[in-house]
């Protein structure tokens, strides 16, 4: 039996397929290539180059391949852009889930992790948050992300499918091997922005906002290595097939750090000054995300193994060095 990832091309779903075979996993990938790499698939991967909005095409995987469990990647995930094209994100990530839950249930795949967000939070004063905590999204992004874990739920009840919604705070990294990485064209994520500065593709980084209730009056995020969350991934799978009840985690290393801290440890990171300048807010940002963890790590078993910002941001480093163009040769 495979495991299905959805999304697998991309940044995140990339790392956990390497993560899956590693760990001697039969896995398909299926992407439609929007924002994510065929040269990011592993060779030892099947790929599929569909839509999951595409009906017969998803049918037609499931009819060929056998299936024992999905996780689910495939998603448009920029907070800015979904506050000024939100159609676009009920259309990919609401449709194309619901299509997605259609054609598992018709070909009895009865199991499914998959990337929801800290962004299903919104604005909370608490922190750390823990997946008690309300949800209410500040974008349109996470208000998407909210909606699919709901879906999820319904179809739960009515024909029996489980999943594992999987909130991750801010994923950031690279695999060790130096052989995948953090590639977005245009980038919108902070940790590879500022790369672009000492890789010479950007003149200075725009720091979003100044007068956060904040320490510094930046923006507060929790950054997670992207290997870490893709432990995590195969960690909720097997808490699946292992007959586990639908649930909820949060992934993240349980410290924030502001903008100027992250930019602060790229400069020491790259020995670069990495100029930095203060621009207006962008809409939809909440003030601060840390999360807790600790139901992740008692039912899940899982381990964070880089729990350090500076190892993550030189595990970025040595991606985007060596990778200036991400995937693109030149
Ligand atoms: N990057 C983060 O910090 C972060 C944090 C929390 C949650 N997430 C979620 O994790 C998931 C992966 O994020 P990422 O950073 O790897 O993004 P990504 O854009 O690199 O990966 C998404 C992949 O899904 C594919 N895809 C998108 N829509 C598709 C569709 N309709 N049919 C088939 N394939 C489709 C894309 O081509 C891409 O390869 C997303 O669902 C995102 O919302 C990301
Ligand atoms: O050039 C930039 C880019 C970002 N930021 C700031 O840096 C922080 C992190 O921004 P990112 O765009 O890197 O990440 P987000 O926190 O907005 O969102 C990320 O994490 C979320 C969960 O926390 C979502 O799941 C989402 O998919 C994922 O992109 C934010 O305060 C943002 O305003 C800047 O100041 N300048």
């Amino acid at each position: 039996m495979a495991i299905l990832v959805l999304g697998g091309a991309g940044y995140i779903g990339s790392h956990t397929v390497y993560e899956l075979i590693d760990a001697g996993r039969d896995v398909v990938v299926a992407d439609n290539l929007q924002t994510g790499f065929r040269a990011a698939v592993h060779p030892k991967a099947r790929f599929y180059e569909l839509d999951i909005r595409d009906r017969p095409a998803l049918d037609a995987l499931f009819e060929r391949e056998s299936i024992e469990g999905v996780i689910h990647f495939a998603a448009s995930s920029q907070v800015g852009e979904s506050m000024t094209d939100p159609l676009k994100y009920y259309d990919n990530n609401l449709c194309g889930t619901m299509v997605l839950l259609q054609s598992m249930v018709a070909h009895q795949v009865g199991k499914i992790v998959f990337s929801s967000t800290a962004a299903t939070y919104g604005e909370r004063s608490q922190m750390p948050i823990l997946e008690s905590d309300r949800t209410e999204p500040t974008n349109c992004y996470g208000e998407t992300k909210l909606s699919m874990e709901r879906m999820m739920g319904w179809v739960s009840r009515a024909h029996g499918l489980r999943y594992v919604a999987l909130r991750y705070f801010n994923a950031c990294g690279a695999h060790p091997s130096g052989s995948i990485g953090e590639a977005h064209d245009p980038e919108t994520h902070l940790v590879p922005v500022i790369l672009q500065v000492p890789n010479g593709r950007r003149a200075a980084v725009s720091v979003f906002g100044g007068d956060y209730p904040t320490k510094d009056g930046t923006c507060v995020r929790d950054y997670i290595h992207v290997t870490d969350l893709a432990q995590a991934h195969i960690l909720a799978l097997d808490y699946l097939l292992r007959g586990g009840e639908n649930n909820v985690f949060n992934l993240g290393n349980g410290v924030g750090f502001t903008v100027r801290e992250v930019i602060e440890c790229a400069r020491a990171v790259t020995g670069h000054p990495i100029p930095a300048e203060l621009s207006p807010r962008r809409a939809g940002d909440p003030a601060q995300l840390v999360a807790s963890s600790e139901k992740a790590k008692a039912v899940l078993g899982w381990r964070p193994r880089y729990n350090d910002l500076e190892t993550i941001v030189a595990s970025a480093w040595n991606w985007h060095k060596n990778h200036p163009n991400g995937y693109q040769e030149g």
